[in-house]
């Protein structure tokens, strides 16, 4: 019984191949297995059938072991079974022997061989109980092998430089005991014990701090959460996209007409224009010694790149932007955002592009799309990126994400991208400085811009958009905070409803984690793991807006509201904390209070000043679209003082030093 049930535990988690091996060695299940499948045979079929179905059987049973020795067992069990067969000859020979051996020896000698007999079989009864004995023993040992290290063993250790090897197979054996635990556990422990051992050696192992391996711990099954710890050591493929608004010149046709009224011959090169296609770019890369292939049946313009002998991001074809390199993760909010042609859509946090450029490609450059991004030192590769994958329907905006219902007006625009700026937890395996450098404190704080800024998004939406009223939130979080949990915070604040991803893959989103409860229509939201999709961690959601109504602004708790009622003028940076949001309220009470926050907003994050819109389009036309032209001016407007000004002058003057000066328009680039 014990056998069987340590055979379970392995089979999902096998230990180290040496202890495997003892294993199987001693286990005695396998033979009496195999006599069972003789048992079980049908009659009528010969020996040999019987064998090598047995043996069939039993191969089979290998693979659904996942035994990787399996030539060992084979070995180990044809002994076993040839001695089952040599024992069952003995005793017929003994009998037979017995009595044909009758014939040709004395009678003494026939008392003597039956006393050297009945000696030798009690001998081999000995042997075989202490044998079972033995092998009882062994198999008790060895479930029972595994217990957690005491107070003093692990101070102990921590005076040592940290043994891998053996946090390594501590980790497995937790791993194992967690996954059978009723099985397995050591008496007087509780999971917890052996929980908290796993959080400090896996910590202590892959380098993790306390707090992410403590939420990973909680997120997964132990078995999933070493896949996904595994999958985070090692880089995901490096994919392109092919870029359909660059063109690629396929053939030219020249063509000499002659005027026959002046007789001056004209020489015309008339050029077949073609989209770059996915084909036709992986055989020229190719050509330069790229190997790729397509990425997978979800994309159509997706290349995944296996090795390379140039530099991906250096070739003509690169520079020319005939593509860009982005992960593979990076296609799917832009997919499940499907921008229509003409449409006007909005990328709220764009740098350096990735995504813009290929809404811009889906648009086929038509409509308008705003780029924003609040770094300003990130414009640059954004508009880089733009100009240099041929992107003409974009235009570039420096704001806090927050503002821009403002700049751009409520209800304008038919769809938004909000590729929110987050803790990075799915992409340790580009940044394993997350490993360490996140805290609590970091995804609340993220948490809370996200869901200002999903607000925002929704805000600048207009429900009644004949072809869209979409918006799409996506981070590279794993974090349920600042993924469930933020799109949960928009249901309530906002007339939206979560909608299907339109992605075939991906694993739904919680609908519960711990002790909250999201709405069930989080299921429609997308996760994406490294370890199930070989791509960074990542959420996808998209909303429908219902209506352009906003719901009841006041929550039952605090926080909400204060989140709710605070104008972004007076929320400076994604800095802030609590304690500051409070202290804003307060301010936001007196007069004086007030102007001080409205200084702040003067200045942006990066001290520059900021400067009214330069679009101002927030006043629709009568087709319902918002105008480019600067047309508010009666509109109030409060500037900076003029110490303000030339204070950020100065600021910008020193920043800008050696460099070319940037003209204000650059705020809205292309
Ligand atoms: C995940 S990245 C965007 C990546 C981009 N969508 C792409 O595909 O290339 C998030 C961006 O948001 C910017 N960001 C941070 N806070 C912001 C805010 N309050 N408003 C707008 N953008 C912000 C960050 O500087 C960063 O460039």
């Amino acid at each position: 019984m014990a056998a069987n049930k340590n055979k379970g535990a392995k089979s999902k988690n096998p230990p180290p191949k040496k202890k495997q091996r003892n294993h199987l060695f001693t286990e005695k299940k396998r033979p009496t297995k195999k006599d069972e499948v003789f048992d079980d045979v049908s009659d009528g079929q010969s020996e040999e059938e019987q064998l090598e179905e047995a043996e069939d059987l039993l191969d089979g049973d290998e693979q659904v072991s996942d035994f990787d020795d399996a030539s060992d067992i084979s070995d180990d069990d044809d002994a076993l079974l040839a001695d089952d067969f040599l024992q069952g000859s003995d005793d017929e020979d003994e009998d037979r022997g017995s009595g044909s051996t009758s014939g040709s020896g004395s009678d003494s000698d026939g008392t003597d061989i039956e006393e050297k007999s009945r000696a030798i079989d009690e001998q081999r009864e000995r042997e075989e109980e202490d044998a079972q004995a033995e092998m009882q023993l062994n198999i008790k040992e060895e479930s029972d092998e595994f217990r957690l290290p005491t107070k003093e063993e692990l101070e102990a250790e921590q005076q040592r430089p940290p043994d891998l090897a053996n946090l390594q197979m501590r980790i497995k054996d937790i791993v194992r005991v967690l996954s059978n635990f009723k099985e397995l556990r050591q008496e007087g422990n509780t999971r917890k014990d052996y929980v908290d051992q796993l959080k400090l050696d896996l910590g202590s192992y892959y380098g993790y701090n306390e707090f992410l391996i403590g939420v990973l711990v909680d997120m997964f099954p132990v078995v999933e959460l070493m896949e996904l710890i595994e999958a985070f050591e090692k880089p995901r493929p490096t994919c392109i996209r092919a870029n359909t608004l660059r063109v690629n010149i396929h053939f030219s046709v020249v063509v000499f007409i002659f005027d026959l009224c002046i007789f001056r011959s004209t020489i015309a090169i008339i050029s077949f224009k073609m989209q770059t296609r996915r084909r036709d770019l992986a055989d020229t890369l190719s050509k330069r010694g790229v190997e790729l292939d397509q990425l997978s049946k979800w994309s159509k313009v997706g290349l995944v790149v296996y090795n390379s002998h140039v530099p991906i991001g250096a070739t003509p074809e690169y520079l020319a932007g005939f593509y860009y390199i982005q992960g593979a993760s990076s296609f799917l909010p832009v997919m499940a955002l499907a921008p229509q042609e003409k449409e006007r859509v909005v990328d709220m946090a764009a740098a350096p592009g990735g995504k813009t450029t290929y809404v811009a490609a889906l648009m086929k450059n038509s409509g308008l799309i705003f780029a924003n991004e609040m770094k300003e030192t990130r414009l640059k590769s954004l508009t880089a990126n733009l100009h240099r994958m041929g992107v003409t329907n974009t235009i570039v905006c420096n704001y806090d994400g927050r503002e821009l219902p403002k700049v751009l007006g409520q209800n304008s625009v038919d769809r938004v991208l909000l590729d929110a700026p987050c803790s990075g937890t799915g992409v340790i395996t580009k940044d394993p400085s997350v490993k360490t450098s996140k805290s609590l404190d970091d995804i609340q704080k993220c948490a809370h811009l996200q869901k200002q800024l999903i607000l925002a998004a929704i805000d600048m939406v207009d429900a009644n958009s004949k072809t869209g009223g979409y918006i799409v939130y996506s981070t590279c979080s794993m974090m349920v905070p600042e993924n469930e949990a933020v799109i949960d915070y928009a249901l309530k604040k906002r007339d939206v409803k979560v909608v299907p991803c339109g992605l075939d893959f991906g694993c739904p989103g919680y609908i519960r984690f711990r002790e909250h409860r999201f709405h069930t229509s989080l299921e429609n939201t997308r996760r994406f793991y490294p370890h199930v999709h070989n791509m960074d961690g990542f959420f996808v959601a998209k909303l429908k807006k219902m209506s352009n109504t906003k719901k009841n602004l006041v929550s039952s708790d605090g926080s909400e509201t204060v989140e709710q009622t605070q104008r972004p003028e007076e929320i400076h940076s994604d800095e802030d904390n609590k304690k500051e949001l409070e202290q804003q309220k307060m301010k936001k009470q007196s007069p004086k209070g007030k102007k001080k926050s409205l200084k702040v907003k003067g200045l942006s994050g990066n001290g520059k000043v900021e400067s009214p819109p330069t679009l101002k389009n927030r006043d629709r036309s009568e087709n319902g679209k918002v105008e480019l032209a600067a047309t508010s001016k009666k509109r109030k407007r409060k500037f900076p003082s003029k110490e303000e000004i030339s204070k950020a002058r100065e600021e910008k003057r020193k920043a800008m030093r050696g460099k070319k000066k940037q003209p204000k328009e650059d705020k809205t680039g292309i």
